[in-house]
């Protein structure tokens, strides 16, 4: 099977890297096209455009930043829609809210073209190792097609029904993850302030009724102030700001994550957005006035 891939950041760069090693073969484009190079000597074909990966291509995967990006790649000039048509598949992985795929969706449709939407959960570790979850929706034929390549990525795919149930699905688990994380890094603060040992308190958290793997993992790097983006905390505020407006436009008063969503932009003015989203832990740190340097 021949793949198309536009957007090689964290996310995309792995999951193209997967999919050459499981032998697909790959056509990459990225805005930044120095990007590229890595995965061609991986194997990959390299686009000049995201026009001539889908003119080469019989489906393409993107996996791009945010509504703008995913938005431009289609409808900009050398963009998608100038070259889709009957019989090619679409797939846009990136995270969006509902509209931004319902139009990519209406558009690439009206070409002749299958539009399938597939945001993940997980990060950078599972998507070296296969291990997304993925959580598509729209075309089903797409779907079936595409099921090779998705049993690649990801340990399990869900089919979510129309374009929007997964955009929603993912901004519905983002939106506790970063509540969940905000929680996470007051409690670390409250047990340092209170005299406790926090490496004591997440071998604590990790033995009882609450252990998840997000606090067992990100638990020990940010007792070090250490940050390496897996999922950069700039990618977690836009899809706290996304769910937040699907709990506007649903009337769902959401004031734990309104709250979440506070710390996560104090925490992009504080330069911290390109760093992991844990580093929200810095963001709380500075409000209850005991703040380190990050790493
Ligand atoms: N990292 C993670 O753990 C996870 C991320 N996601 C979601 O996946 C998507 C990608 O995330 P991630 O890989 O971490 O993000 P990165 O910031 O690492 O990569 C973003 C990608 O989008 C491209 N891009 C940004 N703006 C534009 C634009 N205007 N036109 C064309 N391309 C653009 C970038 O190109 P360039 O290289 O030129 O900047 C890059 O390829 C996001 O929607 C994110 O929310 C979902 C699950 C987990
Ligand atoms: O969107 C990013 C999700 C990150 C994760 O699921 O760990």
């Amino acid at each position: 099977m021949e793949i198309g891939f536009l957007g090689l950041g964290i996310m995309g760069k792995a999951m193209a890297v997967n999919l050459l090693r499981h032998g697909f073969k790959v056509t990459v484009w990225n805005r930044t096209l120095s990007k590229c190079e890595e995965l061609a000597a991986e194997g990959a074909s390299i686009g000049e455009t995201p026009a001539a990966v889908i003119k080469k291509c019989k489906y393409t995967i993107a996996m791009l930043s945010d509504p703008s990006a995913a938005l431009s790649v289609v409808f900009d000039k050398d963009g998608v829609l100038e070259v889709i048509c009957d019989g090619k598949g679409y797939i846009d992985m990136s995270t969006v809210d509902p509209d931004t795929s319902l139009k990519i969706s209406e558009a690439i449709e009206h070409k002749g073209g299958y539009f399938l939407e597939a945001p993940v959960s997980g990060s950078k570790k599972p998507a070296e190792d296969g291990q997304l979850v993925i959580l598509a929706a729209g075309k089903k034929e797409l779907y079936e097609e595409i099921i090779p390549a998705f049993d690649v990525l990801g340990k399990k795919s869900f089919y979510l029904g129309q374009v929007g149930n997964g955009a929603k699905m993912k901004l519905v688990v983002n939106m506790i993850m970063g509540s969940m994380m905000n929680a996470f890094s007051e409690g670390l603060c409250l047990a340092d302030r209170s005299g406790l040992n926090c490496q004591t308190l997440l071998d604590v958290l990790d033995l009882g009724g609450i252990a998840n793997p997000m606090f067992k993992m990100k638990g020990p790097t940010m007792l070090q102030s250490s940050y390496s983006p897996a999922f950069p905390l700039k990618h977690q505020q836009k899809d706290m700001r996304l769910a937040l407006a699907l709990g506007d436009e649903n009337a769902v008063s959401m004031p734990v994550a309104a709250a979440a969503n506070e710390a996560f932009k104090k925490a992009r003015s504080l330069g911290l957005g390109d760093l992991d989203f844990s580093a929200v832990y810095e963001a709380v740190k500075v409000a209850e006035g005991s703040a380190s340097g990050t790493k």
